[in-house]
């Protein structure tokens, strides 16, 4: 295909999207589906203008003055391939591509764009407002356009099985590079322009169990969970194991860990994902076995709630989402929290701890949450994250993006990572 081709496809993917409010991932599929002609590096550009375009969808269309699918598609053409509103036009005007540049679309695609509100420059909805101007303060359109940024690709050695200095060498031709933060994390840079990232997971050293897909984010807060050998660890949010993996290879194959979900569906992979990383010491529970979860009441040492959220935090890999939002999800799954953490304090014993946390930079589903559970159970008590840094980590610890040094907050304008947050509490031994 003509990269005009791809403009023309990427506006047709986006219109579907708008027009049926259909996730891009699902679009993108039909498209490819309906379009056998097109080959891998057609969908993956396509691909790349269709998130590109949505990712950065207040600000493009302020700059066009206009929020259709074809504005979109150009701006976010404009800007991702770096092109002047000639080498634009020349692009456009082909047979099966979008057609030449009304005047209009020249004039906006050459002129500055105005000054601009923060979530317009920040690219993030205009009613998430007051919680981004509440957690961020005076840089919350700064948050907001690194969170709209592409996201790397970064991996978790898996300890039982290999060591980071193998898997930098086993990837070294896609530009494998330590991560910054983690001890554990290898990362490949997003690709430019039409770029395609490579398919780790097709990868010899990832049937192996070597490594996993897992943001640097994900891993820290994993790591400061504080799971090791010897321990009683409950994951009640366990969906597809993330968290369960990179806890499970903390505690060496010692202690016990339970991974709970109360969806079925979303646990499925965890099976398969537990026998490629080597973990031996892991037992699944599904939604049907709460008799078993009630079994482990008051006898955990650790209780992770790796909370469902608004998933704010990972816009980055999933900028559809982001307009997709609504008030009332955010409503919804503040419930949810409160639900999963009265959960996660039965399980718990006197001495022990519940690590929270959520991929949510929303403070009401982080510090309002932690609070709000702090005052209705006094028994517990918040241990600062920065002694568990000290611990799990080792180094100086960065600052986390709200000022806190009681809880933590990771993005990625501050620390290349997604969006976490995390509060460790620990429950009062009984006296
Ligand atoms: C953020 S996701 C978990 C991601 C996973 N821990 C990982 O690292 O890959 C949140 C999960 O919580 C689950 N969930 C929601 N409400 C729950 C509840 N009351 N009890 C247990 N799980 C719940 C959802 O099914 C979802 O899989």
């Amino acid at each position: 295909m003509t990269p005009g081709g791809r403009i023309q496809a990427a506006i047709e993917v986006l219109d579907d999207i708008a027009g049926n409010r259909r996730p891009a991932s699902e679009a993108l599929k039909d498209w490819g589906r309906t379009h056998r002609f097109a080959g891998a590096g057609d969908r993956a550009a396509i691909g790349n203008l269709v998130f590109d375009a949505l990712r950065h969808r207040n600000s493009l269309a302020a700059r066009m003055g206009d929020d259709g699918a074809r504005a979109l598609a150009l701006a976010a053409a404009a800007g991702m391939l770096d092109l002047t509103a000639d080498a634009l036009d020349a692009m456009c005007a082909v047979p099966h591509g979008p057609g030449a540049l009304g005047e209009a679309e020249r004039a906006r695609l050459s002129g500055t764009p105005a000054a601009e509100a923060p979530w317009i420059a920040g690219d993030y909805p205009d009613w998430l407002q007051p919680a981004f101007e509440r957690v961020f303060g005076d840089r919350a359109a700064e948050q907001g356009r690194a969170l709209a940024r592409r996201a790397p690709i970064d991996l978790r050695v898996n300890t039982l099985k290999a060591t980071r200095d193998k898997v930098l060498r086993a990837l070294e031709r896609f530009g494998a590079q330590a991560t910054p933060l983690s001890p554990l994390g290898v990362r490949i840079a997003p690709p430019g322009g039409f770029g395609r990232s490579p398919n780790v997971e097709r990868e010899p050293g990832h049937g192996r169990g070597h490594y996993e897909v897992q943001d640097e984010g994900s891993q820290i807060v994993s790591l400061l969970a504080g799971a090791g050998p010897g321990l009683q660890v409950a994951d009640i949010c366990a969906g597809g194991g993330g968290k369960t993996l990179a806890m499970a290879a903390q505690m060496d194959n010692h202690g016990q860990i339970y991974a709970y979900d109360a969806n079925m569906t979303r646990l499925r992979p965890i099976f398969e994902r537990l026998q490629r990383a080597g973990v031996r010491n892991a037992q699944v529970l599904g939604a049907h076995e709460t008799d078993r979860l009630e079994g482990l009441e008051g006898r955990m040492d650790l209780v992770l709630v790796d909370a469902p959220c608004s998933g704010t935090g990972a816009w980055r890999r999933r900028p559809d989402a982001k307009w997709r939002l609504t008030p009332r999800a955010v409503e919804r799954r503040l419930a949810e929290q409160q639900a999963v953490l009265q959960e996660a304090c039965r399980l718990v014993r006197p001495g022990g701890r519940i690590a929270y946390v959520t991929c949510s930079v929303l403070p009401e589903e982080n510090g309002d949450r932690v609070s709000a559970f702090l005052k209705a159970d006094p028994s517990f008590r918040l241990v600062p994250w920065t002694g568990l840094w000290a611990q799990a980590v080792g180094g100086e610890p960065p600052a986390s993006a709200d000022g806190s040094e009681e809880t933590l907050l990771l993005t990625p304008a501050d620390h290349g990572t997604d969006g976490f947050f995390l509060a460790v509490m620990e429950k009062q031994p009984e006296t």
